[in-house]
């Protein structure tokens, strides 16, 4: 691992706007200028940390902990309210997996759009369009369009595309729910492969596949940075305080 930084958050902080009724977003657009019509639900504070090139940091946190918004500011899906954030290198991101397809497109073409928006040029689109096609591995589906797939299949093609984007960084939000044992397991192998050589940010609720693989971990709790370093140290305690919160539930039961 190099002690050069691949992702660098800092004070990163994330405000969603709540509105009580539909028009006062268009109010909002209209009269935003002099009053305020939305209330603000912040849902991270202040995250500060950096992923050294080639790291492999796990996230974990219960429910709502804000693990998603992270690492969708971090892939630039949405926007930080506060703090500033970097990322060197081609990010290939795993999360939301197919929500981005348009469903009258066959698997081929969304998979070749996909491959070319994270930054293949056509000649390596063409190069890697079969083994995109071999490693999702939904035979004839692949030639219809999307819109006949089941979830299983769209996350096929597109943890398929993702695997094939020649990465630097690959970040992964819960991607192994969806699929089959044998898709997870082979997603779970090109995770492990990658590892040896780019950088990780894993959000998982799979703390043994976490201890595995990670260099580090960071646990979230209510979009706060509760703990980050050894995964053994940090898992145990999560699960010591998953277990307690437990044992109250029950006794106030
Ligand atoms: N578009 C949105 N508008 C308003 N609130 C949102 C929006 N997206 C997420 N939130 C809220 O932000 C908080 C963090 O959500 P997020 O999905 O990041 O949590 P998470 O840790 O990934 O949860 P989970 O483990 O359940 O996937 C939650 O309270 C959620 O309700």
């Amino acid at each position: 691992m190099s002690s050069e930084p691949a992702i660098r958050c800092k004070g990163i902080g994330k405000a969603f706007q709540l509105y009580a009724h539909q028009n006062d977003q268009l109010k909002q657009i209209l009269f935003g200028l002099w009053k305020t019509f939305y209330k603000e639900k912040w849902v991270l504070h202040d995250m500060t940390f950096t992923v050294e090139k080639g790291g492999r940091v796990g996230i974990l946190g219960r429910n709502g902990a804000g693990k998603t918004t992270l690492l969708q500011i971090i892939c630039g899906i949405t926007m930080p309210t506060k703090g500033e954030f970097e990322v060197k290198g081609r990010i290939a991101p795993i999360l939301a997996l197919g929500s981005g397809f348009d469903g009258l497109l066959t698997g081929r073409e969304n998979a070749r759009i996909g491959a070319a928006i994270l930054g293949l040029s056509r000649r390596e689109v063409d190069e890697c369009i079969e083994d995109i096609a071999a490693f999702a591995d939904i035979g004839p589906f692949f030639e219809q369009p999307m819109r006949t797939y089941s979830m299983g299949m769209i996350a096929r093609v597109a943890f398929a595309i993702c695997a094939h984007a020649k990465a630097d960084v690959l970040i992964v939000d819960e991607a192994l729910s969806v699929g089959d044992e044998i898709f997870q397991r082979k997603c779970e192998k090109y995770i492990a492969d990658f590892s040896r050589t780019g950088t990780i940010l894993m959000v998982s609720h799979d703390l043994d596949f976490l201890e595995n693989l990670c260099d580090r971990i960071l646990w979230l709790e209510q979009g706060v940075v509760k703990e980050i370093g050894e995964p053994k140290r940090i898992i145990a305690d999560y699960r010591a305080a998953m277990l307690a919160e437990e044992a109250q539930a029950a006794g106030a039961a």
